[in-house]
């Protein structure tokens, strides 16, 4: 608590000014969901040029897991990337908090998490957050995920791989997108253009959030 804070609250100048330090210090979360290869990773880098966030994606820390030498739980993530289960979300929300922690950041835009509604209820506390929903139709998707496989190296850029993370998608990270959407919290971004224009869109969207 910063001495302001500290001053104002014993003083009693009342509950408002201690909710409205609580609400500027809170920290403020962007959700990024979409299927796999809708392009999620792709705006993220853009956001991350043009605004104060810290980019973490739950995928690319899976992954740093996975490859580190002394993992306990290296081989286990391999075999869920790869049959496009959804990892244990102890290991996941782990790893998520520890790099939380360590950038010192208070803007975080959180790439390909919550994927079930489980991981979305223990996030539950993070008040201040909004979903930026990118909308792709499967077709797209895999034809994305075909191309990036020529090149990416990773394990679930296959057909057999992809058609069970479209699954994943469907019965188990969607009802995320709806949960949040009851609660009048999604930005939907339509991915079907240009790189250039689903940005101009997610833009407009996250400067309306931001102010
Ligand atoms: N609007 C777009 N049009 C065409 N290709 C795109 C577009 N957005 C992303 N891509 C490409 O599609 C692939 C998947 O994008 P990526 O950002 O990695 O998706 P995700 O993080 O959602 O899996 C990448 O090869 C990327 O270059
Ligand atoms: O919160 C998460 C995020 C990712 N994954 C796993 O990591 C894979 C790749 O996710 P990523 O977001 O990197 O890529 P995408 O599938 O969106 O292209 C998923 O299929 C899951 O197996 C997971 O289990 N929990």
């Amino acid at each position: 608590m910063n001495r302001f804070a500290k001053i104002l609250i014993p003083g009693g100048l009342g509950i408002g000014a201690y909710y409205y330090y609580q609400s500027r210090n809170q920290d403020q979360v962007v959700f990024v969901l979409g299927g796999p290869g809708a392009g999620k990773g792709t705006q993220c880098a853009n956001l991350v040029r043009d605004y104060n966030f810290t980019h973490l994606s739950a995928g690319d820390l899976l992954r740093e897991e996975r490859n580190r030498k002394d993992s306990s739980v290296g081989q286990l993530i391999n075999t869920y990337i790869a049959e496009g289960k959804i990892v244990p979300m102890e290991i996941t929300i782990g790893l998520l908090k520890e790099a939380m922690k360590k950038s010192g950041s208070h803007r975080f835009l959180i790439d390909g998490f919550p994927r079930a509604l489980d991981q979305a209820q223990e996030f539950e506390k993070q008040a201040r957050k909004f979903v930026l929903f990118f909308d792709c139709p499967e077709q797209e998707m895999l034809h994305r995920l075909l191309k990036r496989g020529e090149t990416s190296g990773r394990v679930d850029d296959n057909i057999e791989s992809i058609k069970k993370r479209f699954r994943t998608f469907r019965e188990t990270s969607y009802p995320v997108v709806e949960y949040y959407e009851k609660q009048g919290k999604v930005e939907r971004v339509s991915c079907l253009d240009t790189v250039e224009k689903v940005y101009e869109n997610t833009r407009r969207v996250v400067e309306k959030q931001l102010k």
